[in-house]
């Protein structure tokens, strides 16, 4: 038996639900739904990225979520005043911050947080004053630690996608030293007070490593388990993923 103190919360990331519906349009795959399910298999919280050219999740998916949701929503936008806006006016649980390119094909590295160190702080106090938990996505790098720290806020995120992308690669000696980096630097956010989330590209295979991190309190991940659902369905899917972090954190 896991206690709680321990447990790891799971946020079950719902972007690319939205990405399979908006290849043809109209309703379906309903991105609630998914988020609906997802409640029922045992995730703790659910994550959606509202991105500047709305790729997958809308304005109404987050309106959605928030009426439906009776777990938290961890909203993650782009620092811009369009999407300070929209968390101003949903207050959601949580709002994650994160860098964002038009050209890429997903999030690549994390936040600049040391060289935009005033902008970020003035630009993440409104959301704080509304009650919005400010986590800030970013690479595991003692000073964007540091930053975040300092800029005020409550929770850092570490992009664990070099990490995931060297073990797709079958590069063991940098999944290894990333796999460090990452270990030493979640002890380091927890040494400064801050609450330590992990996630990006997570799978089956690469989760519980992070997962055993007793300074890391959440994962959040999502295209690998909308992935998997088409095999198995996506609230066994999802209890697998629990059952494997449950596992590695016993
Ligand atoms: C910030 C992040 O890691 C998530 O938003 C996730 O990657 C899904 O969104 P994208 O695939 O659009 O990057
Ligand atoms: N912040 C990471 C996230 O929400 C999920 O990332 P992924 O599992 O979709 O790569």
């Amino acid at each position: 038996m896991v206690s709680d103190q321990r447990k790891l919360r799971l946020g079950v990331n719902i972007d690319h639900v939205a990405t399979v519906r908006n290849a043809r349009g109209g309703a379906y795959p309903d991105p609630l739904r998914a988020a609906r399910i997802a409640e029922e298999a045992g995730a703790d919280g659910i994550t959606a990225h509202l991105r500047e050219d709305r790729r997958h999740i809308s304005d109404a998916d987050i309106e959605g979520l928030m009426d439906v949701l009776s777990v938290p929503l961890n909203f993650e936008m782009a620092a811009t005043d369009e999407m300070q806006q929209i968390a101003l006016r949903h207050k959601p649980h949580a709002v994650c911050i994160v860098p964002e390119k038009r050209e890429e094909r997903t999030t690549e590295g994390g936040l600049e947080v040391a060289r935009e160190e005033n902008v970020l702080a003035h630009f993440i106090a409104p959301l704080r004053e509304a009650g919005c938990r400010v986590s800030i996505f970013i690479a595991a790098e003692k000073r964007q630690i540091e930053a975040a720290h300092r800029i005020g806020a409550e929770v850092i995120e570490l992009h664990t996608g070099a990490y995931c992308d060297a073990h797709a690669e079958g590069d063991f000696e940098r999944r290894d030293s990333e796999l460090a980096r990452l270990r030493d630097m979640a002890g380091f956010a927890h040494s400064l007070g801050l609450e330590v989330h992990a996630g990006h590209g997570l799978t089956y295979d690469t989760v519980q490593p992070v997962a055993a991190f007793p300074e890391v309190l959440e994962l959040n991940i999502g295209h690998f388990l909308i992935g998997e659902s088409i095999f198995l369905g996506l609230e066994p899917a999802i209890a697998e993923m629990r059952r494997l972090m449950d596992e590695a954190r016993a």
